[in-house]
């Protein structure tokens, strides 16, 4: 297929030792269901032949993005002329690599994205030995979502378009957030209902017309190991899920946005946090939120990384040169491949002390208390020495 940019703007592979395979799953088919994408470790048999991933698998997501931003049509229409021929590095419905059990991550998007547009962290975890649901969110709040209307429209492949909702001048902002916070965390539980059920063996029949057996995945989740992570509004929706969720060990928060959060859950989360920010996206009023999760226990951890920016941990900032990458500040001063790899393995350490795994993800353990030329611990934005600062 022809391309109209050169290679080097590619989502970057996992560093990781396993292959990675991705499948798309919906069930059940209506707005109440769930609807999520699965990269996972994948056997690479040379026999097979695999192909890539498509990265964003409908026009309507370029459309309803360009609407979010508030771009023109034509520059909709450009956009998805420019990046529909992207592919992520995942074998697309390849078999799982079974004789071990997975530690689980759920995923949550951010205001105007969807479930595929963080790739490149997804696979790089599924390539560190992760089962990771990035789940697309019906809270609208998604640039776009789909869900079949009953059975007929199942049966003939009519996908009923959600498009995202502007804020609406009869409810506060809060307020609107805060609803939508609280339904995306309802999801994220209901995503991991899903995955329990099929892996304790429940007969579940993909809505997604996809080769892939879901019965591959029948007793493969460690169901003690799961983890919530998200970005932005995923962030804040990450933590929630923790307060309302036990089965979540952890949350690991990727630039959250704590505004749709409610002053009460500081004192309902007792499950450890670790905020991974951007040095240009946080304020004094959001970091401040973020420490009141200090209170007492020293295993909330928060980290900045130098010269980065808000869109340094979505795809985006792999797949456009540097002039596009300037004028929607989609990249920072930071290389995006060094920022996405310090995310990656930051949290690799994380998981592995809160879900207690058996790998040599320690080694980066340093990452979590900012110790690296690219990394800061705490955050550079507010004043720190008025506020509540934990003792060292
Ligand atoms: C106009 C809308 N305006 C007010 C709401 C702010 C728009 N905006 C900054 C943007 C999204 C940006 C973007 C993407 C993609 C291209 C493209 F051209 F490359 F496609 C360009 C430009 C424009 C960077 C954000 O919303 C930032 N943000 C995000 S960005 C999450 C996202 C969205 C779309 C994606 F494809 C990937 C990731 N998630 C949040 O949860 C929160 C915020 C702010 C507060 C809470």
């Amino acid at each position: 297929m022809s391309t109209t940019f050169n290679d080097k703007h590619q989502i970057p592979r996992g560093k990781g030792n396993y292959s990675v395979g991705c499948i798309d799953l919906m069930f059940d088919f209506s707005v109440k269901g769930s609807l999520l994408r699965l990269y996972y470790p994948s056997r690479d048999s040379e026999d097979d032949v695999h192909h890539n991933t498509v990265w964003i698998p409908s026009k309507e997501y370029f459309l309803g993005l360009s609407k979010f931003l508030g771009l023109h049509k034509l520059m909709g229409k450009f956009i998805t002329h420019y990046f529909s021929s992207v592919t992520s590095p995942a074998n697309w419905d390849a078999p799982l690599k079974n004789g071990e059990k997975y530690p689980l991550i759920i995923f949550s998007h951010g205001l105007g994205a969807f479930r595929t547009v963080y790739s490149a962290l997804g696979i790089d975890l599924a390539s560190h030995g992760f089962i990771v649901a990035a789940v697309e969110h019906r809270d609208e709040s998604a640039s776009a979502t789909f869900y079949f209307e009953d059975e007929l429209a199942l049966q003939r492949n009519n996908k009923t378009w959600l498009p995202y909702k502007q804020l609406s001048s009869e409810m506060t902002e809060y307020a609107q957030r805060h609803q939508q916070v609280l339904q995306r965390a309802e999801e994220c539980s209901k995503a991991l209902n899903l995955i329990l059920d099929i892996n304790e063996g429940k007969a579940v029949e993909n809505a997604l017309n996809s080769s892939f057996n879901l019965q591959q995945l029948e007793d493969m989740i460690d169901e003690n190991k799961i983890a919530i992570m998200g970005h932005s509004f995923g962030g804040a929706t990450a933590i929630q899920s923790l307060s309302e969720d036990n089965r979540f060990r952890c949350a690991i928060a990727l630039d959250a946005w704590m505004n749709p959060l409610s002053d009460e859950l500081y004192s309902k989360v007792v499950q450890p946090i670790f905020f991974i920010n951007s040095e240009r996206f946080q304020t004094a009023e959001n970091v401040m939120k973020m420490r009141q999760f200090y209170l007492g226990d020293k295993e909330t951890k928060m980290i900045t990384i130098k010269g980065s920016v808000h869109q340094n941990f979505p795809d985006f900032t792999f797949v456009t040169g540097k002039i596009l990458g300037y004028i929607f500040s989609l990249k920072g001063n930071i290389d995006s491949d060094v920022a996405i790899g310090l995310t990656s393995k930051a949290s690799l350490a994380f998981l592995q002390k809160h879900l207690d795994l058996q790998r040599n993800f320690d080694q980066w353990d340093p990452l979590i208390e900012g110790e690296d030329v690219n990394l800061m611990r705490d955050s550079n934005a507010g004043s720190q020495n008025n506020l509540h600062r934990p003792p060292c």
